[in-house]
């Protein structure tokens, strides 16, 4: 971690990094919900809300769409990416190098690294090459920091998700991105495992306004810098309304009631 390496990504050291990265990751099957955000135009659309500190793309999207957008977002080049359709040990793929990521604009960037897999060496050495190219290019490093594999039982137990954001630090990242480990009290042992490095909350799948508000919420008050979020955003019908929501949560430590009263269009679960 270089303090300040993350300053392009984060706003008042606060991350809301919207992820669309899940066409390969998932497959569309993601965008049915809403089915426009197949698109990639769509969801830069909305990451052009003030809320959004930088959106995650693959190659092949950055490639094609960021330079509409430039002048609106801030790209993080999520540099590796394995499809649903690969069943072996948790790995995945480089897809793209960091020189390229910086030639086409990017200001950090994103690194799966599958801790506990059988292919974890190899990773480690993917992400030490791809950490210090960054380096070279003044870019942020962002972990998400995800252990799985045949060897692990819960990956997302509160030793486990402690241990992912040391991981971040050991290995040299700005930010970690875990999973929430389920309570305020796990997310801040996670939070302090990881020392003076930044770490962010995974979305997840879709839950209703206050539900996915009020973990945030708890992250933020265990101590997170943040979220790093896509389908609880894009497979929304209003987007704009949760960043709205998100917004006042991360930013401007509003409360969960707070956020869903000043926000027209979000509403508290029956
Ligand atoms: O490996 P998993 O758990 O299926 O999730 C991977 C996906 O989750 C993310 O890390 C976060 O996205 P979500 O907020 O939709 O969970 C994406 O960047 C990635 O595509």
């Amino acid at each position: 971690m270089i303090p300040g390496a993350d300053d392009a990504i984060t706003r008042d050291g606060k991350a809301l990094i919207l992820a669309y990265d899940h066409g390969l990751e998932h497959g569309p099957v993601d965008f049915e919900p809403v089915p426009q955000t197949t698109d990639p135009s769509t969801v830069f659309d909305v990451g052009t809300h003030d809320a959004v500190t930088a959106i995650a793309v693959q190659k092949g999207v950055a490639e094609a769409y960021y330079p509409s957008y430039e002048d609106d977002v801030t790209l993080l080049a999520k540099l590796n990416g394995t499809s649903n359709l690969w069943m072996g040990e948790p790995d995945s793929a480089v897809n793209w190098s960091v020189d390229y990521a910086a030639e086409l604009g990017a200001d950090a960037i994103g690194f799966t690294f599958y801790g506990g897999s059988n292919h974890e060496v190899e990773m480690a050495e993917e992400f030490r090459r791809a950490q210090e190219q960054a380096r070279e290019h003044d870019m942020g490093v962002v972990m998400w920091s995800y252990p799985r594999g045949q060897g692990l039982k819960d990956d997302t137990s509160p030793d486990t998700i402690a241990y992912a954001s040391r991981l971040g630090l050991e290995l040299g990242a700005d930010i970690a991105k875990v999973k929430y480990p389920g309570s305020a009290d796990a997310m801040n042992w996670a939070v302090q495992s990881a020392g003076d490095m930044k770490v962010v909350m995974s979305g997840g799948s879709k839950t209703s306004d206050e539900a996915f508000l009020s973990t945030v919420r708890e992250a933020m008050d265990a101590g997170a810098s943040g979220l790093a979020v896509g389908r609880n955003v894009f497979q929304r019908e209003n987007p704009e309304a949760i960043l709205d929501g998100l917004e006042a949560v991360i930013f401007d430590d509003a409360s969960v009631e707070e956020a869903l009263g000043a926000t027209a269009g979000l509403e508290a679960s029956d």
